[in-house]
């Protein structure tokens, strides 16, 4: 039998879909268009050469970078290779969307801030990033936004999902290894649920995508520029990390104890204010996202037995 297919003629190419943003992604850009999304075994970011040539054979209109090393602390003794994948890797998908006449679509992160500012950060703000991995994000954003492509920057913070390496599964597994976990309280952020970077993507490409004409950017175009995307609302890692075990039963709660940086030291430094502002995302598309404690809620009830544990 045959069947019909509404999708639009788009090519789309999306990075990182093992990741915890890019499979959140990939239902959503499945509606938009043809999505080939390679993991890292097909197309390593770090192989500058083997990048364009995959992308200029597959010659998208759209492309969705949702791979980064993220790997914060071990970042500071892998520089070379965090460089390739947050820094060389966007500005050779940048130049190949200049060639392609594409769109790019990129993620970034509150770690390129060093958490000296009193208040939130907005998007105009300049980085000044304290460790390897937020050197290396901050060199990919620039090499994106002085490209001159029709690009979206959507930067989040203190993202965590059901899978993955994230804060949230980490916790649970320290829960039920440990009688006391210790966190930090004096770094503040704003916890934000991967399947809502997801989403908001999404909602942004139907306002600026063309439904009849796939290989016009020019909504994109206008719109270029870097976003703030995260929940509203904020808290230290030791209030995240509170949220988290009060949602297990009382008996298999470990005692949880507020600790200065001081106390608990890591290879990379890390900002201690990275709370973004985001009016700019509900000015220009009318977005906001839930609180951080609600989307962690909604989060937590995706959860079943059968999820992976961390
Ligand atoms: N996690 C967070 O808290 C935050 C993340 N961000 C940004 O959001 C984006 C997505 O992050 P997130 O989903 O958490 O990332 P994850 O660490 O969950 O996933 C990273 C993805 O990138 C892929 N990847 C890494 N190195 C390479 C490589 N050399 N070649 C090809 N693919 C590679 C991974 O594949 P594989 O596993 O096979 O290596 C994986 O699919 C990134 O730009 C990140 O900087 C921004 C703020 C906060
Ligand atoms: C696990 C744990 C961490 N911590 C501290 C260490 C650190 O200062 C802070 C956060 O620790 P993590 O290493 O889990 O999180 P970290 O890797 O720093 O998370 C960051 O990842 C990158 C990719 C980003 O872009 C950021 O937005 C942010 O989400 O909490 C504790 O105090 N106690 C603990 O038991
Ligand atoms: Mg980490």
């Amino acid at each position: 039998m045959a069947t019909h297919s509404n999708k639009p003629a788009r090519r789309i190419l999306l990075t990182g879909k093992t990741g915890q943003i890019g499979h959140e992604l990939l239902p959503f850009l499945d509606a938009f268009g043809d999505v080939r999304a390679p993991d890292s075994t097909e197309l390593d970011l770090a192989r500058p050469d083997a990048l364009r040539t995959y992308a200029m054979d597959w010659r998208p209109q759209l492309i969705v970078n949702a791979a980064a090393y993220t790997a914060v602390d071990r970042a500071e003794e892998e520089r070379d290779r965090a460089m390739a994948v947050n820094g060389t890797a966007p500005s050779v998908l940048a130049a190949c969307a200049a060639e392609l006449g594409a769109a790019l679509v990129h993620y970034s992160t509150d770690y390129v801030f060093d958490g000296a500012k009193h208040g939130f950060y907005k998007e105009s703000d300049e980085p000044n990033p304290m460790n390897v991995y937020g050197i290396t994000k901050a060199t990919g954003d620039a090499a994106i936004q002085k490209a001159g492509i029709p690009h979206l920057i959507f930067r989040t913070s203190w993202v965590y999902g059901l899978r993955g390496h994230n804060f949230l599964l980490t916790l649970q597994r320290l829960a039920r290894e440990q009688d006391e976990v210790r966190v930090v309280n004096d770094q503040i952020g704003s916890p934000t649920w991967s399947r809502l970077v997801a989403q908001t993507t999404a909602n942004v490409l139907d306002q600026t995508l063309n439904e009849r004409q796939p290989e016009d950017m020019s909504g994109i175009e206008k719109a270029s520029g870097i976003y703030n995307l995260t929940c509203t609302g904020s808290t230290s890692w030791y209030g995240f990390a509170q949220a988290i075990l009060e949602s297990l039963p009382e008996d298999e709660r470990p005692r949880l104890k507020p600790i200065p940086t001081s106390e608990y030291p890591t290879p990379a430094p890390r900002p201690a204010n990275s709370v973004l502002a985001v009016e700019k995302l509900r000015a220009q598309f009318g977005i906001l996202l839930p609180d951080w404690q609600g989307a962690l809620t909604f989060c937590l009830n995706n959860q079943t037995a059968s999820d992976p544990i961390a």
